[in-house]
């Protein structure tokens, strides 16, 4: 397969889709971003990548932030995030609050907000600088010593986080958040502030394609039951309340964020990671969306 080929073909396929999203413009400094960015980037497991666009442009992770934290929690703490998190769908919007009220202040799933105050929560909870391990293990899977939270975009997200609060709040009230919500909420908008481009990101969700092991980093970053149980909370919950329709879309687990970036797994073979700002109502990059589905009708790896 001309891995090349296929990325050069799909950054002009989806020319007609700029237009038909939105940018996030509820954290005011994402608001400003140029909409008709588009990159892609891809790491096979042996070590090859291949990219196209504006890949190697960096951006907002967002919500991509929280597929890392897990993973950190899930190494600090083992089968015990279970305790404090779910793993099933929500069905509702990745900042809803509704269902917390119904289930004791426990979050359906750590790829929603709560979900990730949460598993932020816990991080602060076992170590000392959450911020600072999480930024350091974003570079050291990313081989990219250059990875950093943008402070405008934090502090950007911090005046404004007012549902977030709300959230933590309420989990607090629970008795499921431990830690000063303020401090939580300051570390949470400094994880999703990083910055990283395609390139990176492709790198460093490479140990989910391969049962743990990293080619980029030359060792092993996961058990690979870890890599398993990640890949299946993203295929059912990565997406938020449409991961129905993205399951049919694209058919692979994935994570996306609300800078329009979108962090794909194919099993056993590559990861992948595509940029473009425009969102669809549900808050998933609406051409980054269109490019996993032509890639995966063309490549044929699916995994359905
Ligand atoms: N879906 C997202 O990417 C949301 C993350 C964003 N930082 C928020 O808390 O609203």
């Amino acid at each position: 397969m001309n891995y090349q080929a296929v990325l050069n073909y799909i950054s002009e396929f989806i020319q007609p889709e700029f237009g038909k999203g939105k940018v996030a413009d509820y954290i005011p400094s994402l608001a400003n971003i140029p909409p008709t960015k588009f990159g892609m980037a891809i790491h096979m497991v042996d070590g090859q990548t291949y990219k196209v666009g504006d890949a190697e442009e960096n951006f907002s992770i967002q919500s991509i932030s929280k597929l890392f934290v897990l993973q950190l929690v899930m190494r600090h703490m083992g089968d015990m995030v279970w305790t404090k998190v779910g793993k099933e769908p929500s069905g509702d919007p990745f900042n809803s609050l509704v269902l917390l009220e119904h289930e004791n202040g426990i979050p359906r799933n750590p790829f929603i907000n709560a979900g990730a105050l949460a598993t932020t929560d816990m991080l602060m909870s076992t170590t000392q600088d959450a911020s600072l391990l999480i930024r350091n293990y974003l570079k050291f899977i990313s081989m990219n010593p250059a990875i950093e939270s943008d402070p405008l975009v934090a502090q950007s997200e911090l005046e404004t986080s007012h549902v977030n609060h709300a959230l933590a709040h309420l989990m607090k009230s629970y008795g499921v958040i431990e830690n000063d919500v303020g401090a939580l909420i300051e570390v949470y908008c400094q994880h999703c502030a990083i910055s990283m481009n395609c390139v990176d990101l492709a790198a460093a969700i490479l140990p989910l394609a391969d049962k743990g092991y990293s080619a980029v980093c030359g060792e092993t970053i996961l058990p690979e039951r870890n890599a398993k149980r990640l890949n299946a909370v993203m295929l059912t919950c990565g997406t938020y309340d449409s991961v129905g329709s993205f399951a049919y879309r694209v058919g692979l687990p994935a994570k996306s964020g609300v800078g329009g970036g979108i962090v794909a797994v194919v099993p056993g073979k590559m990861s992948i990671a595509v940029w473009s700002p425009e969102l669809d109502k549900f808050g998933n990059s609406y051409v980054g969306t269109a490019a996993l589905e032509q890639f995966t009708s063309l490549t044929h790896c699916s995994i359905f």
